[in-house]
Order: structure tokens, then C-alpha cells, then sequence
């Protein structure tokens, strides 16, 4: 059964709005960032590995966004390019910004962390001007992730490519990548999030994202009730994820599916939601049974958390597909 309408005559599979970004990621793992002195640099950014996660599953992908103008920048936009990303709609922003950094500190395969350097970046000086509206038009799906509604003008960017998307039939999934440094208030926070979370069609997040959306509700919902309050607004598919403990969906048409975890040599647990995004997204534009589409993002993950990166370590159908014949008896998604 079909759940969400993906426009079959649209010649762009998936766009992604926001962040492109760069990741550091510690070469010496186990230890601290203070005793760290060199890492490998990879493009970053929640939507931008999800876009690289789409295009790699074979997807026509393109990306919203501003890069900075210097050697990061021009990395970033070569590296989506040698991916089949389109980047036509990539800008340049002249206003003397900087790319935002991502710092990966990993002290052992549970304790992980990242420290951000995101002063004056580019990705948050998107504007609606930016915004093409015939662009998202030609999109069946439109990708858009919490952080850039943290700051103006990029949050009133994704809120004109919301509006377009919707007057146009474009899906729109909302991954909700929250990440706390970025935002000025708790109050402001939960406001916006809130405000997009009703435009969309898909929602994915994790418990604690959920719960920072709701901390202003009075009430405290387990799941299915935080699922059940998106229904009454445009969405039609709920995911919450538990890391380690798997992830559950909820569809508004009723059905709840428990998503279970592949194992993992795990290296670091970053990446698990932005692979778990494009290996899930991937099933529903196939219009598979999502718990089929649940275990292709549970398998990404698991590939992903045992690499040392997250967009270059993005799995393509047959890695997937190979990894979930290798752990058959490993996982699975039960209605
Ligand atoms: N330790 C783990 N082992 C195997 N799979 C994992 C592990 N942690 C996360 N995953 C997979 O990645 C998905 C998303 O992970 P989660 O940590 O909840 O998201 P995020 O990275 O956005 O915080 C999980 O639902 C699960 O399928
Ligand atoms: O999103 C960022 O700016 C950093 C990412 O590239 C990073 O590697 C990461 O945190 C991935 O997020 P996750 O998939 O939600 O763990």
C-alpha cells in the first residue's frame, strides 16, 4: 500500500535543503580530542549525507544550499559533484563566511562526541531568494533538516521551500537534527520545530528530539501519543528513533512497525541517523512495506557506525543488500 503520493513524472528524485558542511574526524580513536592531532576530512553536514546517502542508493539528488567561498567550499561542491549530486542550485556566498567544522571526537565505540565551529557559516546565510521554486516543483521528495530553521535568513529559506513544496505535491521529510550549540533558546527551539514539523509528511527523529519539541506541551507522550499529535497535521509517517534499541514507526493509517538493529563493529555512533535517513526515504520512494524500508535504514546504519566516516562510508543498494544477506537472522522489522 502506497503511503505517501511521490510524483512519478518529477525528474528529481530527492533534494535536501540546508547544511553542507565538513567533518574532521579523529584518526588516533579512542582518546580524547586533547590528545588528538590529526583527523580526515570529509564533506558533513546532517543533509548533505543523507543527500550523498540517496544518490549513492541510485537516486536522482540534487541540494539547496550555501558553501563558503574558499577551498572548503570548492571541496564540498566537487565532492557532491563526483557523487551525481546536482549542485545547480549550490551557491557561493560572498559575504565572508566561513564553512562550518565539525570535530569529531571518538573515545570509544559508545563515547563519542562533536565539538562544531559554526560562527558566521554559510550554510545559515541561505536565502529565500535562493529558494527556486520550479526547482523543488521538479522534486518528487524534499528533504529538510531542523537545523537550518536556527537562525535567519536560512530558516525563512526552508519555510519558503515548504510552501513551494507543498503547492506543488512534493513529499516533504523532516529530519529533525537538532543540535543544541546552533540554537539561541530552548523556547525559539521547540517554536520553530514545531511550526515546520506541521508542513511535513514524514517526520524522523529521536526520542530526546521529540521530547525537545514537546517540553513546552505540559504534557509528556510516550511515542505513539507523540506520533498520534503530527497525524492531526500533515503527516502520514512517524519514526522515532532509539539508537541502539532500534526505532519504531507509526503511520497514520494506524499500523506501528518496531524496527530492530544489525550489528555493528561499531567505530562511532555518528552517522547511525543520517544512513538509518537515506536507506528509509530510499524504501518509501520504492513504495516498499516500511518495515522493509525500516530494516534497509537499520543495515545503512550499521555499515555506516562501523566506518570512520559518515557521507564517504554511505552504502549503495548492493552493499546493503549484501550486508542484510550476511546478518539475515540478525534483524528484523515486526508489525
Ligand atoms: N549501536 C548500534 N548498533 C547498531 N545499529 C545502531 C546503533 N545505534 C544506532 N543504530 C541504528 O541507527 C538508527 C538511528 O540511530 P540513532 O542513534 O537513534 O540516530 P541519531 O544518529 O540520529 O541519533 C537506529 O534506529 C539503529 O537502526
Ligand atoms: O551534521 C553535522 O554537521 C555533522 C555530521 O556530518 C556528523 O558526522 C553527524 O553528526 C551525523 O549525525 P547523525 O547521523 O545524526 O549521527
Amino acid at each position: 500500500m502506497s503511503f505517501l503520493p511521490f510524483d512519478q513524472q518529477k525528474p528529481f528524485d530527492f533534494i535536501a535543503v540546508g547544511r553542507l558542511c565538513i567533518d574532521l574526524n579523529a584518526n588516533e580513536i579512542h582518546r580524547p580530542m586533547e590528545e588528538t592531532v590529526t583527523f580526515t576530512k570529509y564533506v558533513g553536514g546532517s543533509p548533505a549525507n543523507i543527500a550523498i546517502g540517496m544518490a549513492r542508493l541510485g537516486m536522482k539528488t540534487g541540494f539547496i544550499g550555501r558553501v563558503a567561498d574558499d577551498q572548503m567550499g570548492r571541496f564540498i561542491v566537487r565532492y557532491l559533484k563526483n557523487n551525481g549530486i546536482d549542485t545547480s542550485h549550490v551557491i557561493t556566498d560572498k559575504s565572508g563566511s566561513v564553512t562550518g567544522l565539525a570535530f569529531t571526537e571518538i573515545k570509544s565505540p559508545t563515547d563519542c562526541s562533536i565539538l562544531m565551529y559554526r560562527d558566521n557559516v554559510a550554510d545559515l546565510k541561505l536565502e529565500p531568494n535562493d529558494i527556486d521554486e520550479d526547482y523543488i516543483r521538479r522534486a518528487k521528495c524534499l528533504l529538510i533538516s531542523g537545523t537550518a530553521l536556527a537562525k535567519s535568513p536560512s530558516r525563512e529559506a526552508v519555510f519558503l521551500a515548504l510552501d513551494y513544496a507543498r503547492r506543488h505535491g512534493t513529499v516533504v521529510v523532516f529530519d529533525l537534527d537538532y543540535r543544541p550549540y546552533t540554537w539561541q533558546s530552548k523556547e525559539e527551539t521547540a517554536i520553530y520545530y514545531n511550526l515546520a514539523a506541521e508542513k511535513c509528511d514524514v517526520i524522523i527523529g529521536t526520542r530526546e528530539e521529540f521530547d525537545m519539541m514537546e517540553r513546552f506541551d505540559g504534557q509528556r507522550r510516550d511515542d505513539e501519543q507523540t506520533a498520534r499529535k503530527w497525524f492531526d497535521y500533515n503527516a502520514k509517517i512517524v519514526v522515532i528513533k532509539h539508537g541502539k534499541d532500534g526505532s519504531i514507526a507509526y503511520t497514520k493509517t494506524g499500523e506501528t512497525f518496531v524496527g530492530t538493529i544489525f550489528p555493528a563493529n561499531i567505530v562511532k555512533t555518528f552517522g547511525a541517523g543520517d544512513s538509518y535517513a537515506a536507506g528509509f526515504i530510499y524504501g518509501l520512494m520504492n513504495d516498499w512495506p516500511i518495515p522493509k524500508a525500516m530494516e534497509y535504514g537499520a543495515a545503512a546504519a550499521s555499515i555506516v557506525i562501523s566506518s570512520h566516516s559518515c557521507s564517504d562510508a554511505m552504502p549503495t543498494l548492493a552493499q546493503i543488500e549484501q550486508f542484510i544477506e550476511q546478518h539475515r537472522n540478525g534483524s528484523a522489522a515486526r508489525k
